[in-house]
């Protein structure tokens, strides 16, 4: 329920005939008025500061919160609750984590648009795409609700009667640390793993997108977790490494860029710490001239342009077989052009804002780089400026796609995280291959074709955690999801989740006498 109204039925209703509480959530309104952090299972102040930063509306350009960055005082208070609550938590059986988080995700269902429409508003994706992350989180809540109860270890018979058994416990206060572009998604992709494994968490949310996370904590508190179970802590790299050094915290999964990545790491390494690292990529997406070419530009729009093509795992990089390299790019081209730019609360928008206006101008400097380096523009890889007078200073660009690409241009090996889509014609299979694996990159890569024995045989080559065969960025949460190379190690999702949240303690029984040496 959102504030007190029945959501399924007011989706369906035009936001114009909302009620006015609802109405304060549009475009150009919305301002965030209560407390950030979230400790002791509520909304708090935080103890101290390592000062502040303010969070924006992209579509419009309105900051729409100011907020104090945690500093030591506040990250020990929120590992200290989450050590209590870790006490008590880990101590559940299985079932009973399980119903908890089956209650937290009917929660999150009951208040999908709420959610979304706050994940809009801080990070600029079109509503329409917000509410299949909701979708995706709730389901990774029910995911691991599901394997609460069956987490289970071994029994292994050994001579004389003896035997051993393995137990699969939690490891304490786990850190997460989030990136912008998926903001309560990646929240409940690792504390739902986590949570259902028995360990407590802090989770310190990007500070452009601090917003939405505050709705999961107090959905977990509505659903009867513990006072102190999950905390949120708000800051940029101070307060992160805060977290990372803290001696309490047992594990740190990280979603975000390569060079945060690697200092993460370095962090947990001084304190033995597993981590999980989610981070970037340059994915290839390969398409055979045998493919369906209908599937395939439908799959190539959905690998470049979801959340203003500010999604790690983007099939960026798009090798097109030369027989068919015209037609593709014809197509592909029409229909980027028709994508509905502009007020992402908007139920037809499907392209919103970029995160803000630094991100969009480095977006647009890849462009120009790349029309530098030869490449030319069929389309887009301007500002877009929307009609509605509210929405002028916003960060808006039109999708972009690129042509007459080579392999070593920067916009062929960076990361631009935007909506910029690069076309390189191939002729051969082993050529391709090689081309598409030639990157210190490896989270995705997709591939197009009719032919079954080489959509099998080529993703059994490309150096990528995640591959799609005839369809691009499709995110079950029964799917274990991460990187190979500098794209990271650990997954999120599926049931492989659970080795990186949990230790394995082996004990052995003795049923008969001590044989000694000595
Ligand atoms: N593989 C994945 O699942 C995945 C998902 C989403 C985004 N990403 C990647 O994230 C990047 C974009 O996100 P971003 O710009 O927020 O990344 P970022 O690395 O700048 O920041 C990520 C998070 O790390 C924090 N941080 C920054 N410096 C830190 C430090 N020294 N110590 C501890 N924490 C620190 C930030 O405050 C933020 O919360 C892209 O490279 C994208 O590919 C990866
Ligand atoms: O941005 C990359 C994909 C993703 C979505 N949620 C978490 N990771």
């Amino acid at each position: 329920m959102l504030l007190g109204y029945g959501l399924a039925a007011l989706a369906r209703l035009p936001r114009s005939l909302w009620p006015a509480s609802l109405a304060a959530m549009s475009t150009g309104t919305f301002v965030v008025s209560q407390p950030l952090n979230y400790r002791g299972g509520a909304r708090v102040d935080p103890a101290d500061s390592s000062g502040t930063e303010k969070a924006f509306e992209p579509a419009t350009g309105r900051v729409i919160a100011t907020f104090t960055c945690s500093g030591e005082k506040e990250v020990n208070l929120a590992v200290q609750d989450a050590k209590a609550a870790f006490k008590i938590w880990s101590q559940k059986s299985g079932m009973e984590r399980c119903r908890i988080l089956l209650e937290a995700a009917r929660i999150i269902r009951e208040r999908k648009d709420e959610i979304a429409t706050m994940e809009t508003i801080n990070n600029g994706k079109s509503i329409f795409e917000a509410r299949w992350d909701i979708d995706t989180s709730w389901q990774c809540l029910e995911y691991y609700a599901g394997l609460a109860g069956s987490m289970a270890g071994e029994y292994i018979q050994l001579p004389g009667g003896s035997f051993g058994y393995t137990r699969r416990e939690p490891l304490g206060v786990c850190v997460g640390i989030g990136a912008w572009n998926y903001p309560f998604q990646i929240a409940c992709w690792k504390s739902a793993p986590a949570l259902a494994c028995g360990n407590a968490m802090v989770f310190k949310p990007s500070p452009f997108t601090p917003a939405s996370v505050l709705l999961l904590a107090e959905i977990y508190t509505e659903a009867g977790v513990p006072p102190g179970l999950f905390n949120v802590v708000q800051g940029g790299a101070a307060t992160g490494q805060l977290l990372c050094q803290h001696p309490d915290v047992a594990k740190v999964s990280f979603t975000g860029s390569v060079p945060t990545g690697m200092k993460i790491m370095e962090m947990a390494a001084k304190g033995i710490k597993p981590v999980t690292l989610e981070l970037g990529g340059k994915s290839p997406l390969i398409i055979f001239s045998d493919c369906d070419l209908e599937n395939v530009v439908k799959g190539a729009m959905m690998a470049n342009f979801l959340t203003q093509g500010e999604v790690c795992c983007n099939g960026t990089r798009v090798f097109v077989q030369r027989e068919i390299l015209d037609e593709f790019t014809r197509e592909v081209v029409k229909r980027t052009q028709k994508i509905k730019i502009g007020d992402p609360l908007l139920e037809d928008t499907r392209m919103g804002p970029l995160i803000n206006r630094p991100h969009l101008e480095r977006v647009l400097g890849f462009v120009k780089l790349a029309k530098e380096q030869g490449a030319k523009v069929l389309c887009g890889g301007d500002i877009h400026v929307p009609e509605d007078p509210k929405l002028k200073d916003g960060y808006y660009m039109r999708p972009c796609v690129l042509t007459n690409c080579r392999d070593d241009m920067t916009c062929v090996k960076e990361e631009i995280f935007g909506p910029v889509m690069s076309i390189l014609p191939f002729d051969t299979e082993a050529e391709v291959l090689e081309r598409a694996n030639d990157t210190s990159f490896g989270l995705a890569a997709g591939v197009f074709t009719r032919d079954i024995q080489r959509a099998h045989r080529v993703v059994a080559k490309l150096q990528a955690g995640m591959c799609f065969i005839n369809n691009y960025n499709v995110s079950p949460v029964e799917l274990p999801f991460g990187g190979y190379k500098k794209s990271g190690f650990g997954r999120e999702n599926g049931r492989v989740a659970i080795e990186y949240y949990s230790q394995l303690k082996t004990v052995c029984v003795e049923m008969g006498d001590v044989e000694s040496v000595f």
